[in-house]
């Protein structure tokens, strides 16, 4: 039981910045701020004022409308070799960014200090002793950011030494060991923390490192074991080459499983909520299979874990996941067991007996169509309406009586013309219906004349959507024989439902998966309710 506190110092809007695929606006960047200050984050990097306009614009906004607990810091090098600090126009930059703290990162590895900035050892440890007297006689707070500290410590100790002292003399609060190549491991990180902390008693430890080895996270958790008391890393692990420790697996890690304090219990019931709406603001895709926070990190599929889960989450999940703002669930697949399509059929509605029979046919017949190709675990909707047919609740709006489909492309000049046109005969309450429509391709043109059967009777299908259309080839070595499996996604509003049909005809997967989606809207959407006058 510790209980001590580890300070969480966020990078996201400077070392995740650093990601390939990922650009901030401004408007993303004072948005992410105000997240992570909500979070309880006590450190927010917010980027290198002097380095580009979005930034010291950045720095202005906030100073307009300051973040409510959490210390804004401005970040930056140490001075260039031939000036002064006093003289250097990027400090200069840090200062008109009026933060109270600022994070100086300085050499520490020797190749980096000859090679990288083309100075002598000596005039590095000037620089370092120059910038932090300086932001010190600015009032200024000071972490000293020690990069490449890993790989310097271990090419060059009494160097890299040298250099911390050096920090650490000239007025740093934090000294925070970087493993800027991120190619340290965990052995490495708890032996190099420890003799900088027999060499450093009184300093203020922080960690620094990058997944380059796959082990940011744990070489953070390793480092804190060893002493430091600051982590800095990103949400999401977004960063430069292969990422950052991420914040989100950091703080539950360090929280839940070895007692130390960061956030509130409330705060952390959050991460789920921050880490996508990140996620949404930066415009990446979140990670489904991330820990803790991830959509899947507490989905069960294999019928042995649903059922365990059922008696006792412990069984299968290693923390609540309401802990940190995540939900538990339940997939259904053909690696299901009654448990799967008992809790399944559950959150839809149906309550099923695990001895009755209609229980092991929706098992049974969801096995055997899965074999053919279906897949309803991304198809949730479809699974529904297999429930309501086993148990007879199954009532369709409409009984097809056939389709047809004829495609024609044209060459026009230089230019290329295609179009579909479907026909389709269906019975909609008693009356066959045959309509016709046009599309720009061939499931557009079924969906269109489906629809247009059904709107008489149906209105609420107008409004209905298809969002999304994915193919996949079952069978790739059938060539032209194999089987399509197709999911479509409708939306009405906010409400979004997936549906699968398969066939060794794509048209056919596709009507199935589409008459399938316009029958789950049906009894599930209410009918649009007409304008006053209308009708
Ligand atoms: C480990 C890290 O992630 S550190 C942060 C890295 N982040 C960034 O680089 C993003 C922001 N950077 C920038 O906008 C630009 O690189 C700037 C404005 C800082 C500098 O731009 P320029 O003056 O055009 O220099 P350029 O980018 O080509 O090279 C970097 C310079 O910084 C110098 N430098 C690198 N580290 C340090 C340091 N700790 N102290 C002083 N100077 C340093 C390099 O020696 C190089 O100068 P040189 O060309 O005279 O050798
Ligand atoms: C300072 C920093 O970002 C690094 O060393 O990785």
């Amino acid at each position: 039981m510790t209980g001590e506190h580890i300070w969480i110092y966020d990078t996201t809007l400077r070392d995740g910045a650093q990601r390939e695929g990922l650009a901030l606006s401004l408007e993303d960047k004072l948005q992410i701020a105000h997240l992570l200050d909500q979070l309880g984050v006590p450190f927010i990097e917010g980027g290198w004022p002097g380095a580009n306009p979005k930034d010291v614009q950045f720095f202005w906004q906030l100073q307009q409308e300051p973040l409510t607990q959490a210390r804004l810091v401005a970040f930056c090098s140490t001075r260039r070799p031939r000036t002064t600090a006093a003289e250097d126009t990027l400090l200069q930059g840090i200062l008109a960014a009026g933060t109270p703290w600022v994070t100086v990162f300085g050499k520490s590895w020797d190749l980096q200090v000859t090679e990288g900035l083309g100075t002598t050892l000596t005039q590095n440890l000037d620089m370092i002793a120059d910038t932090l007297t300086y932001l010190r006689s600015q009032h200024r707070h000071v972490l000293y950011d020690a990069e490449h500290w890993f790989d310097g410590y271990q090419a060059n100790p009494e160097y890299a030494l040298a250099t911390l002292e050096t920090a650490h003399n000239a007025g740093a609060e934090w000294l925070v060991l970087c493993d800027t190549n991120g190619g340290t491991l965990p052995h490495q990180i708890i032996h190099i923390v420890q003799q900088v902390k027999t060499r450093f008693p009184q300093a203020q430890i922080g960690i620094h490192t990058h997944n380059d080895s796959g082990t940011a996270v744990a070489n953070a958790l390793a480092a804190v074991q060893s002493g430091a008391r600051m982590v800095q890393g990103t949400i999401n692990g977004y960063g430069e080459r292969c990422g950052n420790a991420n914040l989100c697996t950091v703080i539950p890690s360090l929280q839940l499983k070895l007692q130390y304090n960061c956030i509130t219990s409330a705060q952390l019931a959050r991460l789920v909520e921050v880490s996508r709406a990140v996620s949404e603001r930066v415009n990446l895709a979140p990670d489904d299979h991330a820990p803790y926070v991830g959509l899947s990190a507490f989905a069960h599929k294999g019928g042995v874990h649903v059922s365990a889960v059922g008696k006792n989450p412990l069984t299968y999940e290693h923390i609540a996941p309401e802990q940190v703002g995540n939900q538990r669930r339940v997939v259904i697949s053909e690696h299901s067991g009654l448990s799967n399509v008992i809790t399944k059929a559950q959150e839809l509605g149906f309550t099923l007996e695990r001895s009755h029979p209609a229980t092991r046919e929706v098992l049974q017949r969801l096995k055997d169509l899965e074999e053919q190709g279906y897949q309803f675990e991304a198809a949730e909707a479809s699974f529904e309406l297999l429930v309501r047919e086993v148990l007879g609740q199954r009532r369709p709006a409409f009984v097809l009586h056939g389709f047809q489909v004829h495609c024609q492309t044209q060459a026009r000049g230089e230019g290329h013309w295609s179009s579909s046109v479907a026909t389709i005969k269906v019975a909609v309450e008693g009356q066959e219906l045959l309509t016709a429509a046009e599309g720009n391709g061939p499931v557009s043109a079924l969906d269109r004349a489906l629809r247009r059967a059904l709107e008489n009777f149906y209105p609420q299908v107008r409004e209905f959507h298809l969002s999304d259309y994915k193919v996949r080839v079952l069978d790739g070595q059938s060539g032209a024989a194999a089987m399509t499996r197709v999911l479509v996604e409708f939306t009405h509003g906010a409400h979004r439902w997936t549906t699968v049909g398969v066939s060794p005809n794509i048209i056919e997967a596709s009507y199935q998966a589409v008459a399938e989606g316009l029958e789950y809207g049906l009894a599930h959407c209410q009918p649009v309710p007409l304008s006053p006058g209308v009708g």
